[in-house]
């Protein structure tokens, strides 16, 4: 774990800052990082643990099927682990992968008539997603049902692989998945689609 420390004091800053965001209630939410050396491991965010104090310690390793590493042998991963792991398999540029439970992201996402997914349109900040390049687009934010059986989950998101080019899906009343080939990557496209989804959830309430 020594050779990632500086990656997991950033992260565990980052994820601090999400917290105090209000994206992370209670012991909600899981982050991750491919190991930069050995690719056949993940770091991720241990189960139940409560982000306002989350510390670079708060991480342990896993191999890409989601199994404790050698080293984190007893230690239980975030609940959501085979999520990430399919994420890195499927889009092997990806580097980080960070999950909130944000309120607008939880009842936007659990609406009946956006079942399949959320459509943004016209703004600029679009242009920030992979592939965007004028605010005259429209960008889908797939939602999938949530499910608590991460096998079945898993095989859902790779079955929809076409729909999740631009970095990012929803899982219904439960929260938003965002990644990156860097955490600054990551961090653009989370923060682009909390901001989204807070100005549709506000534009709700004016109408
Ligand atoms: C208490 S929130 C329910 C689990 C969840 O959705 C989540 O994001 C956190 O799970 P973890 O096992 O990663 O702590
Ligand atoms: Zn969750």
């Amino acid at each position: 774990m020594e050779e990632t420390k500086e990656k997991r004091i950033e992260l565990a800053a980052f994820i601090r800052w999400i917290n105090e965001k209000g994206w992370s209630p209670g012991t909600s939410t899981n982050y991750s990082f491919l190991h930069p050396e050995q690719e056949d491991k993940i770091v991720i965010s241990r189960s139940g643990i409560d982000k306002t104090y989350f510390s670079e310690d708060d991480f342990m390793e896993i191999d890409r099927e989601g199994k404790p590493a050698k080293g984190s042998e007893g230690i239980k991963p975030s609940a959501e682990t085979l999520i990430h792991c399919e994420l890195y398999n499927l889009f092997p540029s990806t580097r980080y992968i960070l999950h909130t439970h944000s309120m607008p992201g939880t009842l936007l996402s659990g609406k009946k008539e956006w079942e399949e997914a959320i459509t943004f349109s016209g703004y600029e900040v679009l242009k920030g997603l992979p592939g965007i390049s004028t605010h005259e687009s429209e960008v889908e934010l797939p939602i999938f049902a949530n499910d608590q059986d991460m096998d079945r989950f898993r095989l859902l998101i790779r079955d929809n692989q076409n729909r999740l080019q631009t970095g990012g899906f929803l899982m219904a009343k439960h929260g938003l998945y965002a990644w990156g080939n860097s955490l600054q990557e990551a961090k653009r496209h989370l923060e682009i689609y909390e901001f989204l989804l807070t100005c549709e959830l506000n534009l709700l309430q004016i109408r």
